[in-house]
């Protein structure tokens, strides 16, 4: 089998590599994939670095014209690469597609922020003195991607990184190499330099901890878990390098009384158990107002009976299996801790086999189950889903607050006055009123408060916050 290797310094580079398994048929090597070393990554900091004098002063065409291939490449080979998506992290491949389409979309849209790029000019207090304040490149970026969006993090880090003139070293999660190696080989091939764009594919304890031992990486974007943001925090505080972190979530989506019952059900199916419970965004926590709470469980279950967990890559799936055996196990873990807790299982909670070996679990909904339980402050990250009562709206938004995370919430109302009062009130990044809490927009800011996020936000013009640095140069006329 052909090793697919890393890109150091604008050459394919790696012998030492490893299977990366199709979690739908554990029998299938999606690919070898290189693993790189601390050397490696050394290697490849290097490269970023010695790239970046001639690429922060490239010109804003130049930069359009890469970011812009790139995204027209990507869409031309969505069927291609949602596949191969799907193949390796088993998200179904219709959710893989879009998660595809998606990824281009983000490159068509900072192909257009490169030309974008403006400053201010400002009178000074002073006489004759005139000010210009400029957004430079940050240097050089360590992004560190996690595995359960194998394309689209990737591409909302690394085309703000390059739009605004930075040089990077790009670590995927070992789980899922295939998508980035894909595209950094489109943008290899759109007109990169050498040296502005290094993939380190390997184990994050050897290349990530590279990364973050290294003083020439000036930013790094860390998108995972809380532990390892942690260590991102503290590694990076110790170099006195930027750092931007998206970690978990505990979202909430509040279900009140007046709620259209077809559009809360639909928002928590969605919410809860598509891509199998194992995005950032997705609600883990359903509080439910008592006027509703037996309708809505018995319209749910009904639901989850009509959803077909089988291979993602066959035709009317609608959730694919765990990503792995590891996580598989944590969910199990928690479906235990629930029961033990006293929640009551009302559907699901067992390992299913199918045609094809892979790690296959049934939607799990828990009812009967309060705030202060493991299940409902711990992230989960599976199709695992617990609803608590709640006596009425006041009540159902102190629980939604009540928790560790601020990433994503909803509500489903057809009241216009909570509504209004959950957008203003909701301690989350992002608030959704009748729609699931996750499947976010790719032009528009992203990310949490409280234990969610740290530093700026991610993706649309607001990234630039975070991929450049402010001058304020003083002139005398
Ligand atoms: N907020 C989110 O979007 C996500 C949250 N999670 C949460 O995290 C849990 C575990 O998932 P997991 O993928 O293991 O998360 P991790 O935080 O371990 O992985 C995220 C990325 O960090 C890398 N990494 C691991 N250790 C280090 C290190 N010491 N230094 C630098 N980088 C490192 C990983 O590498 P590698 O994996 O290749 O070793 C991967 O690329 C999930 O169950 C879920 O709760 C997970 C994914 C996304
Ligand atoms: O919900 C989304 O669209 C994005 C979710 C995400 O970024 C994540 O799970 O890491």
């Amino acid at each position: 089998m052909t090793i697919y290797q890393n890109l150091i310094a604008g050459e394919w580079v790696g012998t030492d590599a490893t299977k990366n398994i199709n979690p739908s048929d554990t029998n299938e090597v999606v690919g070898l994939y290189a693993n790189g070393s601390a050397e490696d990554t050394r290697n490849a900091i290097a490269a970023a670095k010695a790239a970046f004098p001639a690429w922060s002063r490239s010109g804003i065409w130049e930069r359009h014209v890469i970011l812009k291939k790139t995204g027209d490449e990507i869409m031309a080979r969505k069927d291609e690469l949602g596949a191969l998506l799907a193949r390796e992290e088993g998200k179904t491949l219709p959710e893989a597609t879009g998660e595809v389409i998606r990824a281009s979309q983000i490159f068509e849209f900072f192909a257009g922020e490169a030309l974008r790029l403006a400053g201010e000019v400002i009178p000074s207090v002073r006489p004759n003195i005139g000010i210009e304040i400029t957004r430079e490149a940050l240097g050089v970026i360590g992004i560190i991607t996690p595995w359960n969006f194998p394309i689209a993090i990737p591409a909302w880090k690394i085309a703000p990184a390059l739009a605004y003139g930075n040089t990077i070293v790009f670590k995927p999660a070992e789980l899922v190499p295939a998508c980035s190696w894909a595209i950094v080989d489109i943008l290899n091939r759109a007109g990169l330099p050498k040296g502005v764009l290094n993939l380190v594919m390997g184990k994050g304890s050897v290349v990530g901890q590279a990364m973050l031992e290294s003083p020439d990486v000036h930013g790094i974007t860390f998108t995972g878990s809380t532990g390892t943001g942690r260590r991102v925090a503290a590694a990076s505080i110790e170099h006195n390098r930027k750092f931007q972190l998206e970690m978990g979530g505990k979202n909430p989506m509040v279900v009140l009384d007046d709620a259209d019952l077809n559009v809360a059900v639909e928002a928590a199916a969605n919410s809860g158990f598509f891509s199998t419970g194992q995005r950032c965004t997705a609600s883990s926590r359903l509080i439910v107002t008592e006027g509703i709470h037996d309708k809505f469980v018995a319209a749910l279950t009904e639901k989850l009976k009509t959803l077909v967990v089988d291979n993602a890559l066959k035709a009317g799936t609608h959730i694919g299996p765990v990503v792995d055996e590891r996580q598989l196990k944590t969910d199990i873990d928690y479906i235990e801790i629930g029961k033990k807790e006293g929640a009551k299982l009302a559907f699901g909670g067992e390992v299913i086999s199918r045609e094809t070996p892979g790690f296959y679990l049934q939607p799990t909904l828990f009812t009967e189950a309060t705030n202060q339980m493991r299940i409902s402050r711990e992230e989960i990250f599976g199709p695992v889903v617990s609803v608590i009562r709640a006596k009425d709206y006041d009540e159902a938004l102190a629980i939604a607050n009540d928790t560790p995370f601020g990433l994503s919430a909803g509500i489903a109302t057809t009241s216009l006055k909570h509504a209004t009062h959950f957008k203003r009130n909701s301690e989350a990044g992002m608030v959704m009123v009748n729609l699931p809490t996750a499947g976010v927009d790719f032009h528009v800011p992203f990310g949490g408060r409280k234990g969610s996020s740290y530093g700026p936000r991610e993706q649309g013009k607001y990234a630039a916050e975070f991929y450049t640095t402010v001058k304020t140069a003083y002139t005398l006329a």
